[in-house]
């Protein structure tokens, strides 16, 4: 299966070269939560429908969807599919928090969508809210941090990012990669490096495919080449998304994102952190208390499970996520502007206005 959406819809209302990419999709009749598997790109555009929760919790076990606000939609039409199969709204939504522990979207969503009650109606109903507001949440934050990066550093600007943080990661044009789509519609970016993002490949993979189907210029590059890059004044700033933003502006985001930092405050170089306020977790005081996700070892151990790296006997750690001290973000972006210089005032102060919105 390969048009999930209609032709020309786009993921926003604005058509786009990516139409016949989502991450997340509600199918009425059988119910199911549909997703394109992200596990099989860029070579296979693969749709796969969730008829059960064990499929999905599965799917998202294994990244077939991920990334913070997509997991966040999926986990929000998870507790409807939950409401039909048999499961009360509120063991659905903490059975699908249960599968990826850092990313606070997820649990955040199911429960919010689990306290509407138990008519799979009002549920479906609160869950398409939750991911429309996601692509609306998305393009705010990409014109704040376009106007960011205008105002920090020189554009047209080369942007370095990690991971994938764009549409297959939110539904919407995404966090720190929508930056970057921002500006390079207002003609304002010059290049976007790709780290590649070991061990999974998610920039490689991902986030490349998304920058190609737009056309935005690009090159991928190793996670360790990055020093290099900006040692060498090719970086004007680097923009990262986040699965979790504890209560003093720390972060948590996918492996590699803290070195990423070091070298920015090392190069004078602007750090940006882009996420919906969904990700703010004020119930985390600071970065020691955001649980960090252990995957399997031999997914540094192997190839995208297919090419042995290592020796049989060695070992491999594997945490999917680093913190980096909020002293080295130089400000985080959600959609309701700017935080500059995060700390604990900074961040309650950004949430003060209506906490209603996250609650
Ligand atoms: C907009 S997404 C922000 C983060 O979710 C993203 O940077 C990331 O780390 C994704 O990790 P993943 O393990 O692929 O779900």
């Amino acid at each position: 299966m390969t048009t999930p959406r209609e032709p020309g819809a786009g993921h926003d209302g604005a058509p786009d070269q990516t139409d016949d990419l989502f991450a997340v999709a509600w199918v009425d009749d059988p119910p199911a939560v549909r997703l394109l598997d992200q596990t099989r790109l860029p070579g296979e555009v693969h749709v796969i429908d969730c008829r059960d929760l064990a499929t999905l919790a599965e799917a998202i076990r294994s990244l077939r969807v991920r990334g913070a606000p997509a997991l966040g939609v999926a986990g929000a039409y998870g507790v409807v599919l939950g409401a039909l199969t048999g499961w009360s709204p509120g063991q659905a939504a903490a059975e699908l928090a249960a599968q990826r522990p850092t990313a606070v979207n997820l649990g955040w969503a199911a429960e919010r969508i689990a306290a509407r009650g138990n008519d799979p109606r009002e549920l479906l109903a609160a869950a398409r809210e939750l991911d429309e507001a996601n692509a609306v949440a998305c393009r705010a934050m990409g014109r704040h941090g376009a106007d960011l990066i205008g105002e920090l550093a020189a554009t047209p600007a080369r942007v370095l990012t990690h991971c994938n943080t764009g549409m297959l990661a939110c539904q919407g044009i995404g966090t720190a990669f929508g930056v970057a789509r921002t500006l390079h519609e207002d003609g304002r970016l010059s290049h976007l490096w790709v780290d590649e993002t070991r061990p999974l490949l998610q920039g490689a993979r991902l986030t490349a495919y998304e920058a190609a189907a737009l056309d935005m210029p690009h090159a991928v590059l190793a996670d360790a080449a990055a020093g290099s890059l900006l040692g060498r004044a090719h970086v004007d700033a680097i923009v990262v998304g986040s699965d979790r933003i504890a209560a003093n502006g720390d972060v948590a985001n996918k492996i590699g994102t803290y070195p990423l930092a070091v070298l920015a405050a090392r190069h004078g170089v602007p750090f940006l952190v882009v996420a919906p306020v969904s990700t703010i977790d004020p119930a985390t005081p600071d970065g020691a208390a955001i649980p960090i996700e252990e995957r399997a070892p031999d997914e540094v151990r192997r190839v995208l499970g297919q090419v042995d790296l290592t020796p049989a006997g060695s070992d491999a750690a594997n945490p999917a996520f680093d913190v980096t001290p909020a002293e080295l973000v130089t400000a985080i972006v959600t959609e309701r502007g700017v935080i500059r210089d995060p700390d604990t005032d900074a961040v309650a102060a950004h949430l003060a206005p209506s906490t209603a919105a996250r609650d």
